[in-house]
């Protein structure tokens, strides 16, 4: 009950910034845990706070009617994103709507190429083809592109970036100037944000990823068939089946997207390849495992880490307390680590479960179980933190 109340809290706040801000605050981060607050000061790292100005960039935002688009508005919000004019797009449906953003009221416009002119960031998130079509034309008008979607993230050139993570990877570029900034795969976001301060110090030599992935993932729509299906069921009526085809609620399948011929589905191939690039990295081991599960919108991964260097289990959780963006829950007494909804709604990437790997020697191996919020984080966040590199 309560996850389905708390979507229908998103939902009734869905066009309005402001009101969805305030009531993530009176959720999960009012839990006694370690855990920081959602706007913990070492989030903040990226932040230059003062809204809306007429010195700040000219911002579109590009699929502002879905789930990744809804988040851009808060995120932006929260952060005090500095911006001297916002543009709201999508398709020719939604044209003529209206959404609010930071107290003003604005009319979706549909997005055409014209929708670029004389703008400085355009933050993508309308699917790939879109971006593919769209971001280079933005780009070549001047407008810096931050994009959410694969269509350019393994595009040499293209920095593929999680500001934690690889800042350096964007540098000399600025908004207005064009170019085009890829974010990484969610679950490889969230991953990556909790292995890579344990990668500096003991250097990771294999990584085995297993993944809880939520419905989020799969757009505004697969979250609101969740809660449909959820309800039907414990109605005893036939699930509505639209979006994955099958019995969601209740079940988790594979992850939906097209296996490939060496038998690893997209999205765990992302997990491969999308490592070796923000690490620049190429020799580094990766297999990843991905499976949806009937969870709302946070993602959870099992991750083993293989290690050049000994790293005790001790260091490793002293490392990632101290890490940007990442809090640690890890109480064995009361068996307390984290759950997709203590991350939901929240910046930070929470790690648990920390825990040496009896399997390896040498204290070479390390088990961690990982939360982030794969909106958030995994997507909105991390595109606005790389959008706040670009000031
Ligand atoms: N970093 C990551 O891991 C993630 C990346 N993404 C990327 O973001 C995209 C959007 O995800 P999400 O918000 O969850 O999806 P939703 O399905 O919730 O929203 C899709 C958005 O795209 C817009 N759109 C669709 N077709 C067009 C079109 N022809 N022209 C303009 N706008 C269009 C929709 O507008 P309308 O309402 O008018 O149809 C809507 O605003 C994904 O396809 C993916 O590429 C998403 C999640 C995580
Ligand atoms: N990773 C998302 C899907 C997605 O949007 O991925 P990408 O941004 O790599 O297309 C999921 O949970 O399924």
């Amino acid at each position: 009950m309560a996850m389905a109340s708390k979507t229908m809290q998103m939902r009734s706040n869905a066009f309005s910034s402001r009101t969805a801000l305030n009531s993530r605050k009176s959720g999960p981060s009012q839990l006694k845990l370690s855990a920081k607050p959602c706007r913990s000061g070492r989030s903040s790292a990226f932040v230059t706070r003062c809204g809306k100005t007429p010195d700040g960039p000219k911002v579109v935002i590009a699929g502002v009617t879905g789930a990744v688009g809804q988040e851009f508005l808060q995120v932006l919000v929260q952060r005090d994103f500095p911006y001297s004019s916002m543009k709201m797009l999508a398709s020719a449906r939604s044209a003529g709507g209206k959404v609010e953003f930071d107290g003003e009221t604005y009319t979706i416009e549909e997005l055409t190429a014209e929708s670029f002119d004389g703008e400085d960031i355009a933050l993508f998130s309308a699917g790939g083809s879109i971006s593919k079509k769209f971001g280079p034309i933005a780009s070549e008008k001047g407008c810096t592109v931050v994009d959410n979607s694969s269509a350019f993230r393994m595009t040499e050139g293209v920095p593929l970036v999680v500001p934690e993570v690889n800042p350096e990877a964007m540098a000399g570029m600025k908004y207005g100037k064009g170019g085009i900034v890829a974010n990484p795969n969610c679950s490889t976001i969230i991953a990556l944000m909790a292995a890579t301060p344990l990668h500096k110090v003991a250097k990771v030599e294999r990584m085995v990823v297993s993944t809880y992935q939520a419905a989020s993932g799969a757009g505004a729509a697969a979250m609101a068939e969740l809660e449909l299906q959820t309800q039907e069921i414990i109605e005893g009526k036939p699930p509505t089946t639209t979006i994955f085809g099958r019995q969601y609620a209740f079940n988790l399948f594979s992850h939906n997207s097209d296996v490939e011929a060496n038998g690893y589905n997209e999205e765990e191939m992302k997990l491969v390849k999308e490592t070796r690039k923000i690490w620049d990295y190429p020799e580094v081991q990766v297999t990843a495992t991905c499976v949806r599960v009937p969870v709302m919108r946070a993602h959870a991964e099992s991750i083993n880490l293989q290690f050049a260097d000994a790293l005790e289990e001790d260091k490793a959780r002293e490392i990632l307390a101290a890490a940007p963006g990442v809090s640690v829950i890890d109480d064995r007494e009361t068996n307390t680590f984290p759950t997709p909804l203590v991350a939901s709604d929240m910046d930070d990437v929470y790690v648990g479960r920390i825990r040496q790997d009896i399997s390896q020697p040498d204290n070479k191996g390390l088990d961690i179980f990982v939360c982030g919020d794969q909106i958030r984080k995994g997507a909105a966040l991390n595109a606005v933190q790389c959008a706040e590199l670009l000031l």
